[in-house]
């Protein structure tokens, strides 16, 4: 991957407690799957940052590898890759989203 799209993917993580690449926006969601993310955050009611992979092919494949998980969402908090949509689903009814996110947030 290329070192300045690696840079400013670490950047983007360091600097924002919770980090979405999706398909889409908060507003518009492109696909079920980050639809669902955004509905939980906003539930939850976090700050948080999102990023549209479907604008830049670049973005899309790089966060495969970065990440190493095949799909999207991709869901970063406090610097630390998460999960996509069924481990975010998972962690929001087990009540460990709420405790991760508080980590996140007072840290
Ligand atoms: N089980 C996955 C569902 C996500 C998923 O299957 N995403 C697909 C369709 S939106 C995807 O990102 N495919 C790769 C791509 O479109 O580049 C999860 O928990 O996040």
């Amino acid at each position: 991957m290329a070192p300045d799209l690696k840079k400013s993917i670490d950047e983007l993580i360091a600097s924002n407690k919770v980090v979405v690449f999706m398909k889409g926006t908060r507003q518009f969601p492109m696909c079920g799957f980050s639809n669902t993310v955004v509905q939980i955050l906003n539930v939850m009611d976090v700050p948080y940052q999102t990023v549209n992979i479907l604008e830049d092919d670049a973005i899309r494949s790089g966060m495969k590898e970065y990440s190493q998980w095949p799909t999207f969402p991709q869901v970063y908090i406090n610097g630390d890759f998460f999960g996509g949509c069924d481990i975010m689903m998972e962690a929001y009814q087990s009540g460990e989203l709420k405790e991760q996110l508080e980590i996140a947030l007072n840290s």
